[in-house]
């Protein structure tokens, strides 16, 4: 046993009281607390109307009488997938990174959506690309459902169709095969019936600036062709690499190895996102993806408009697919509540080789912003047809997860695949495994020395964060519990990716569902006051009420909460309980 001297908080001056560690390190009755609207500290006195106190106290939770805890008059709403994991796993065990599956017919209906949130999908996409509202609006439907009568937490993202050139008719149903040296017309014209080695393209400007000798590449390249004339608007291109067109094909240009004619002066949201937008609000999802954002501009356009639409807070995620949104990456990420990294059409950008490295980077700088990140599209594709995965996309699972992403998306896997529940399982195990290998590594890197926040009280926040992951790291609890109005605690938490779970109390809705996309956070709706001492001896004992806690386990509790008193006041702390 370790007595614990001289633990450190910010500004505030600690008293040490025989605090201890057992041989594994935990704290016993340790308690390190601050806040109120007393400033002991000279320093921040008057001047910002709060201040920040800290002391080490003893505090071992005992046990409460059951009447006791019924006139809590608090509910606490747990989803059932995470108590059961927590049950199942204890704290440590649980699953910390999320994950995304795309709905479409493949698993739509009621007893496939169910399969899907009980094997752990945290959020459902939808891609406004396919099917038609209507579809839409009863898979959202089915999942609130869900969410109500079976206890799980999903949320909804609808994913814009975004304003790129693709392909609208190759004359085949379903894929076409272009052969070496044949001649094909690329135009934007309407004809009927189909006609024999013609591409429509969806958008009339598609050939604009492009010039004779220019090369015409297919999804990336899954084709080339190289344009031999110019007729109007209309181009005739040889094929110069056979190979296939599948039904909406991207279509880019590239003159002297380097991409042409990009972007074409097209709005990155269309009269079609949105009413989609306006669908998706109405229908009360929680996320919304922008495809082919290229600036900034878009994202706050849409924020604005969100923030004048509705009260409840639609978070806006900017997927980065494009050249373009990485030469404007860091602006891109500051402006969005989030970040897509969408391998699939950014792969038809940039060459291949330079994906893993573009994804680590983007992974790199929403950590550092403070924002979620989702690695998206063809972790596990060949699972679209076969029952188990190839080696190389379960190494490349692991390594979206050994980067620290927050979140890992199913496409096609999830929305056509024969094996979509298995898909789920694979980015479950191995997110599961590599997470227990970064903590046993103890890899993570602690405190970031990217200070986000401008303001007095949000550097102090971001701090009380940062110190509390590196206690709770070094003390080894077993959770840590963070009380949330907007998520901005959790997530700022979350940032640090630490080992224990961070079991974040919300009286949000919409904080709750938002925070179902960041790592290693578990948001649980609960009723909170201005009391904040109240708060704690709640959610403990309704946490071990539901009979959650293991005996003796050790929980990092962090509040950061402006009361609405007439006297704005802060209540800031940092105290370790122990479950006896
Ligand atoms: N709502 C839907 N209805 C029909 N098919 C869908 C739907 N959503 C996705 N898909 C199918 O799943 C595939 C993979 O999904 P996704 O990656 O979202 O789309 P895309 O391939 O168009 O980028 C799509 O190509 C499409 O065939
Ligand atoms: C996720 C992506 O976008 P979408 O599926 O809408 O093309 C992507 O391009 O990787
Ligand atoms: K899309
Ligand atoms: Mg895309």
């Amino acid at each position: 046993m370790a007595i614990v001297r001289d633990l450190s908080l910010m500004c505030g001056r600690i008293i040490t009281k025989n605090s201890c560690l057992d041989s594994k390190n935990r704290v016993f009755g340790a308690s390190l607390f601050g806040g109120g609207s007393r400033c002991d500290e000279g320093k921040f006195k008057g001047k910002f109307g709060f201040g920040v106190r800290a002391a080490v106290q003893v505090g071992v939770e005992g046990s409460k009488g059951l009447r006791e805890l019924k006139s809590l008059n608090g509910v606490l709403e747990v989803d059932v997938v995470s108590e059961g994991d927590l049950r199942e796993k204890g704290f440590l065990g649980m699953r910390k990174t999320k994950l995304v599956c795309t709905i479409g017919p493949a698993c739509c209906s009621l007893e496939e959506l169910e399969k899907l949130a009980l094997g752990g999908m945290n959020v459902a996409r939808l891609n406004m690309c396919h099917n038609t509202r209507e579809w839409h609006r009863d898979v959202i439907r089915k999942i609130k459902r869900l969410n109500e009568a079976k206890g799980f937490c999903v949320s909804v993202m609808i994913d814009t169709e975004g304003t790129q050139v693709h392909v609208v008719d190759h004359g085949a149903p379903s894929s076409v095969k272009a052969e070496d040296g044949s001649i094909w017309l690329f135009t934007a014209q309407k004809f009927d019936g189909s006609r024999p080695f013609t591409v429509r393209a969806n958008y009339e400007g598609f050939s604009e600036g492009i010039e004779v000798g220019d090369e015409l590449v297919i999804d990336g390249g899954m084709a080339g062709f190289e344009v031999i004339e110019k007729i109007g608007s209309d181009l005739r291109c040889k094929c110069t690499d056979p190979g296939l067109f599948l039904p909406r094909a991207k279509l880019s240009f590239w003159r002297d190895g380097k991409l042409v004619g990009r972007n074409y002066g097209l709005p990155t949201l269309s009269t079609k996102d949105w009413a989609d937008i306006e669908f998706g609000v109405s229908e009360g999802v929680d996320f919304i993806a922008m495809s082919f954002v290229n600036d900034s501009d878009p994202v706050r356009h849409l924020k604005n408009y969100l923030s004048t639409k509705s009260s409840k807070s639609t978070r806006v995620l900017a997927k980065i697919e494009s050249l373009e949104s990485l030469q404007k990456l860091e602006e891109i990420i500051e402006a969005s509540d989030g970040i897509m990294v969408a391998r699939g059409d950014l792969g038809v950008e940039i060459p291949l080789e330079q994906i893993p490295t573009v994804q680590e980077e983007i992974i790199n700088v929403c950590r550092k912003l403070n924002k979620p990140v989702i690695v998206a599209s063809q972790l596990l594709e060949s699972m679209v047809e076969y029952p188990i995965p190839t080696r190389a996309e379960v190494a490349d699972v692991s390594e979206a997860v050994r980067q620290y992403a927050d979140a890992l998306m199913l496409s096609g896997e999830s929305a056509i695949g024969l094996y979509g529940q298995k898909a789920l399982s694979v980015l479950r195990m191995s997110s599961s495994r590599m997470e227990t290998r970064g903590r046993e590594d103890n890899q993570q890197s602690l405190v970031h020395s990217y200070q986000l926040g401008a303001s007095l009280p949000d550097r102090i926040a971001e701090q009380i964060c940062n110190c509390a992951a590196e206690m709770a790291n070094k003390l080894g609890v077993d959770a840590i519990f963070v009380y949330t109005k907007h998520g901005h605690m959790a997530s700022l938490l979350s940032r640090n990716r630490p080992n224990p779970p961070i079991i974040a109390f919300t009286t949000e809705d919409s904080t709750r569902m938002a925070l179902n996309l960041q790592w290693g956070v578990i948001p649980l709706l609960l009723d909170l006051s201005d009391d904040m001492e109240a708060n704690i001896s709640k959610s403990i004992d309704l946490i071990k009420l539901r009979g959650m806690f293991r005996e003796g386990d050790a929980v990092l509790v962090v509040s950061d909460v402006t009361s609405t008193h007439a006297t704005p006041m802060a209540f800031q702390s940092i105290q370790v309980k122990t479950i006896a």
